[in-house]
């Protein structure tokens, strides 16, 4: 076997979630512009779009219609009703993703984290980001400045409820740093792409290793 066969593999799926304005969305950027063996999973919200925010890069922003017909239709793989707007995750390009041998990263909340793990616990990965302070992430989504002070109050407001299921996570970081918290990222995915139920050359490899020990 060759060692080309060995680095074949299941996807990872790596959901982050946090409180609205944690650092979600600066540290799945960066991890796509480093990596290009993971692609981020786009979905549909119901929300308006922020300044800046593309459609199809950032959200697919539909209608109410749009996304009631997408749920009927089975189209998600999870959605849910978040800071009084429907999100999901459409199906198709995450299978589409797996099957090719991409890792996918998901930015989503607990209530979709929940279902991912009741339809792919195996695959998935959770990663749970804490703010180092309430007081920091008040600042933080007041120095995004993309939200309303309506909507940022009712975030903040919303905070303590996210952070409630951070122990429902395989790994916690406080995204006290970037850079820092970005590493530890970069750690956490290097060490879940070598799991052993991941790899899915390695019974073979070991098995002729094993064969051609015996020979000797
Ligand atoms: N470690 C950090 N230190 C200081 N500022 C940060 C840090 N991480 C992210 N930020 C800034 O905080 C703001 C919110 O970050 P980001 O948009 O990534 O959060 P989010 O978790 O994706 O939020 P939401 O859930 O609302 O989409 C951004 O302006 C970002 O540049
Ligand atoms: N369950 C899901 N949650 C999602 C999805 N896409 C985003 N989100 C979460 O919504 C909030 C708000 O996001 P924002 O872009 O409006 O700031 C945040 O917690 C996201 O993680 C999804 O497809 N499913």
């Amino acid at each position: 076997m060759s060692l080309k066969n060995l680095e074949k593999r299941r996807g990872v799926m790596l959901v982050l979630s946090s409180p609205s304005g944690a650092g979600k969305t600066t540290l799945t950027r960066r991890l796509l512009e480093n990596d290009p063996q993971i692609v981020s999973s786009v979905s549909a919200t119901t929300r308006e779009a922020r300044p800046g925010e593309v459609h199809g890069k950032d959200y697919f922003f539909i209608s109410h219609d749009r996304f009631k017909d997408m749920v009927d239709n089975s189209e998600f793989l999870e959605h849910a009703n978040v800071f009084d707007n429907r999100y999901g995750t459409p199906r198709g390009p995450v299978m589409e993703a797996l099957k090719s041998g991409k890792d996918i990263i998901f930015d989503i909340d607990w209530q979709g984290t929940q279902q991912l793990a009741e339809s792919a616990a195996d695959d998935l990965v959770r990663v749970f980001i804490l703010p180092p302070s309430i007081g920091d992430l008040e600042k933080r989504l007041r120095s995004r400045a993309q939200d309303s002070d309506a909507v940022v109050e009712k975030r903040m407001a919303r905070s303590a409820d996210e952070i409630s299921h951070w122990s429902e996570y395989d790994y916690v970081l406080v995204n006290d740093n970037v850079d820092a918290t970005f590493q530890k990222l970069v750690h956490i995915l290097e060490a879940e792409r070598l799991k052993r139920r991941r790899r899915i050359g390695l019974s073979d490899f070991a098995r002729e290793l094993m064969e051609e020990g015996r020979k000797r």
